[in-house]
């Protein structure tokens, strides 16, 4: 169980996060949404302590981990993996490397060597790392360099180099902002699969109240801060949206859209989320 309590954190007389109070399962699916601004980022990255709370506490499995440092803290990273909206892969380097680059959170000797990496992995760690990227349809691309690939199985690839820190949380700050809709649900489909089938806690930032709702357990909605709704996906009606936002459920995408991806803005009004096949 991952609970949040009181979480704050304040930059200037900005108050980003506003006394957030979850409690999160072993297991569940939960996706956060809200506008521009509203807290999303830096709750996540609270969690694993990429930013630092003003005030509250961050509890795992009963075991307090606000105040973690050195050794501890690097732990506590590994456990819970991080996905960001640019993949962050190196992008010189093949895909295989990248994948392997998840082993380094166990051995924090080895950073800063990432060029001369490969031949430093065991066989069972690179038989690890073509075992997750074969899960996810990527075998034949993993001598590739990560820069020819489609953005999409880019994501797969942060996902798999995710996976080989065997962490237990995965925290995904708007994975699939930049992707199409076809490379989207790739990547929907892949963090719910780890979801289901590794058993990991997933936290995940989204704009698309319909990908939230197709895929997450549980929906978390941010203003200004503060969670301004926490439950089912059926009790995220359209109706709620527009209490809770002022808006109808097609402007607020549009605004979360522009805001995470001004250059892309497809016709939002005509493809709500995505199509689960
Ligand atoms: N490092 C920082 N320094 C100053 N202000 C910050 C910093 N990080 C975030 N903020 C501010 O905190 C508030 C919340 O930002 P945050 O990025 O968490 O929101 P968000 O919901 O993730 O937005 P977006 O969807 O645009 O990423 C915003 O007003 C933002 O400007």
């Amino acid at each position: 169980m991952l609970e949040l309590q009181g979480l704050t954190r304040r930059f200037g007389a900005v108050t980003a996060v506003n006394d957030v109070n979850l409690s999160i399962p072993d297991g569940q699916m939960v996706g956060v949404i809200g506008r521009s601004g509203a807290g999303k980022s830096t709750l996540l990255r609270m969690i694993n302590r990429l930013t630092e709370p003003s005030e509250g506490r961050i509890q795992y499995g009963g075991r307090d981990v606000t105040g973690l440092r050195g050794g501890e803290l690097r732990r506590w990273r590994t456990d819970c993996a991080m996905i960001f909206q640019q993949f962050n892969l190196v992008q010189r380097l093949d895909v295989l490397t990248n994948v392997l680059v998840g082993r380094l959170n166990h051995r924090p000797g080895l950073m800063g060597t990432v060029t001369s990496l490969f031949k430093m992995f065991t066989a069972a760690e690179r038989a690890m790392a073509i075992q997750a990227l074969d899960r996810f349809d990527l075998a034949e691309v993993a001598l590739q360099r990560a820069d020819t690939l489609s953005g999409g199985q880019q994501q797969r690839v942060a996902i798999c180099r995710a996976l080989l820190q065997q962490p237990r949380l995965i925290l995904a700050d708007e994975p699939i902002a930049s992707l199409d809709p076809r490379n989207a649900k790739t990547v929907m489909d892949a963090l719910r699969q780890v979801n289901r089938e590794d058993g990991l806690t997933v936290l995940t930032n989204l704009h698309h109240l319909n990908t939230a709702r197709q895929y997450c357990d549980r929906i978390v909605a941010m203003q200004a801060g503060r969670v301004m709704f926490d439950g089912t996906p059926a009790e995220l009606t359209s109706a709620r949206v527009q209490e809770i936002y002022g808006v109808t459920e097609d402007e607020f995408e549009e605004q979360a859209q522009e805001a995470v991806n001004p250059a892309a803005r497809p016709p939002l009004r005509t493809k709500p989320g995505l199509a689960v096949a």
